[in-house]
């Protein structure tokens, strides 16, 4: 029996496949995102968003698989979400202050959602992966609307400070790019993943954990 393991703590990546017929492991790789994100950026200082999410989730993917010892799992998927403004990186804002701001910043504006995947094949090794990405357009959001966002707690644990499918869904006026790649895990891009290493989706999609 072949096993798909998620490698993410994601609750919205796990719904991602679950909506889409994987049943995934849930495995967290406990990887201190902040240590890998210094450490590249010593290594390259110019390192844009798009590539830290790619590297972030090569991290906890391999992080995860290198620790991986059931022989029933076949696939290891990792991601990592992050959010570009001005060339800066926004990931999850952490605390109220930091979620007013990057609102303030993103209202009425574009913004680039940019999410990492890391794949491995547990039967030879074998990986593929790359990002995705989105851009977003952001409603011209009012004070109040901020205030009253931000007081939900939602957006203080997601990358960029917002969500497409929850409360902040009202807050986005539209997106260019798949709807999957802005809530964590982009599932055309998956299903070409698995391509790439030989693997046809239904295979996958009919495995159970
Ligand atoms: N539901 C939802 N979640 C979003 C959206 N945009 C970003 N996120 C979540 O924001 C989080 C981004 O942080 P990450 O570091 O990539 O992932 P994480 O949640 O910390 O989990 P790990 O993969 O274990 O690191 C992910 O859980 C994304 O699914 C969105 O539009 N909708």
């Amino acid at each position: 029996m072949t096993s798909f393991v998620l490698a993410s703590a994601s609750p919205a990546r796990l719904g991602l496949l679950r909506a889409a017929g994987i049943e995934p492991q849930v495995v967290v790789s406990e990887v201190d995102e902040d240590a890998v994100e210094s450490l590249a950026r010593q290594q390259d200082p110019g390192l844009t968003p798009r590539r830290l999410a790619q590297l972030l989730a090569e991290a906890k993917g391999d992080a995860v698989a290198s620790r991986t010892t059931d022989e029933r799992v076949r696939w290891v998927l990792s991601c990592d979400s992050v959010l570009e403004v001005d060339g800066q990186v926004h990931g999850k804002p952490g605390t109220p202050e930091v979620a007013r701001e990057r609102w303030q910043q993103v209202r009425g504006r574009l913004a680039v959602l940019h999410t990492g995947h890391h794949l491995v094949d547990m039967r030879d090794g074998r990986t593929a992966g790359g990002p995705a990405s989105a851009t977003v357009r952001f409603a011209s959001v009012t004070d109040a609307e901020v205030e009253g966002y931000v007081a939900t707690g939602e957006p203080l644990h997601v990358a960029g400070g917002f969500t497409l499918d929850g409360l902040g869904a009202p807050f986005v006026e539209s997106i260019e790019g798949h709807p999957s790649t802005v809530v964590g895990l982009c599932l055309p891009l998956l299903r070409r993943l698995l391509t790439d290493l030989g693997t046809d989706w239904w295979s996958v999609a009919q495995s159970r954990a």
